[in-house]
């Protein structure tokens, strides 16, 4: 039996804050398969972005046990919480964290490079299915917000990475910006076998998923 590529197991995670330690996870559960489509959905401040976080193991729970593709998180140090990262998780974030000095071409390389696992063709193609092949060597600041977002993806998945975690990733386009730039994540997480997680707000994006996690309170409902 292949094992799950993201194993979630009674997470806690809090947060200091003026009045005391707030928790903002309090026990969550859950997994997904190799090919999963996941959204993870709930009200602001119910705590998606964190457990986003825990799962790409961008940072630690205090109890609770992770696996991802196939790899326990929770011996692992920082240096290889970061390999495991490089080599198995694709993120997207709101604000895209594009790279300033490079362009389109060098920003959707950038992932894969790091991973060791950079294909032109691929590459270029993604590029293409993207709509970015005329803005290649165009910089960040000469995007508009619709185009550093598909950038932000292609550079998520020019490394083919198993898992694919992206919160809010269609956050800022309009309506049916949004609808296109899902279609193609769909899309490409199908063809590449990938596994993914969403955060989102949008109920209508959310119905085109898989899957669906409400968080409530910390805890799944
Ligand atoms: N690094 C941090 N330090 C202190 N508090 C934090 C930190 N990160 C998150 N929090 C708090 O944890 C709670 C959950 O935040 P989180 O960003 O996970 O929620 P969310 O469901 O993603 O919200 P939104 O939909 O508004 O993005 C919030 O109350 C937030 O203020």
């Amino acid at each position: 039996m292949t094992q799950p590529l993201i194993t979630a197991s009674d997470l806690t995670k809090s947060f200091p804050a003026p009045g005391g330690a707030v928790q903002v996870l309090a026990g969550v559960s859950l997994t997904l398969e190799r090919g999963e489509t996941l959204a993870l959905t709930g009200e602001s401040g119910s705590g998606k972005s964190t457990l986003l976080h825990l799962l790409g193991a961008l940072d630690a729970p205090d109890s609770g046990e992770i696996t991802l593709d196939g790899k326990a998180l929770g011996g692992l140090n920082e240096a290889a919480r970061a390999k495991l990262r490089r080599q198995s998780v694709g993120l997207v974030f709101q604000q895209f964290n594009l790279i300033p000095s490079l362009d389109v071409a060098a920003n959707i390389a950038f992932q894969a490079r790091l991973a060791g696992r950079y294909d032109a063709a691929w590459a270029t193609e993604l590029a293409a299915r993207l709509g970015l092949t005329e803005l290649t060597h165009r910089y960040p600041e000469e995007l508009s917000g619709g185009q550093q977002q598909r950038v932000a993806i292609g550079r998520a998945l020019a490394g083919r990475p198993p898992v694919l975690l992206a919160d809010e990733p269609t956050g800022s386009l309009d309506e049916a910006t949004a609808d296109d730039v899902l279609d193609l994540m769909l899309a490409l997480v199908a063809e590449t076998g990938a596994g993914l997680i969403t955060v989102t707000h949008s109920e209508r994006l959310a119905a085109r998923f898989g899957r669906r996690l409400h968080l409530r309170r910390g805890q799944v409902t």
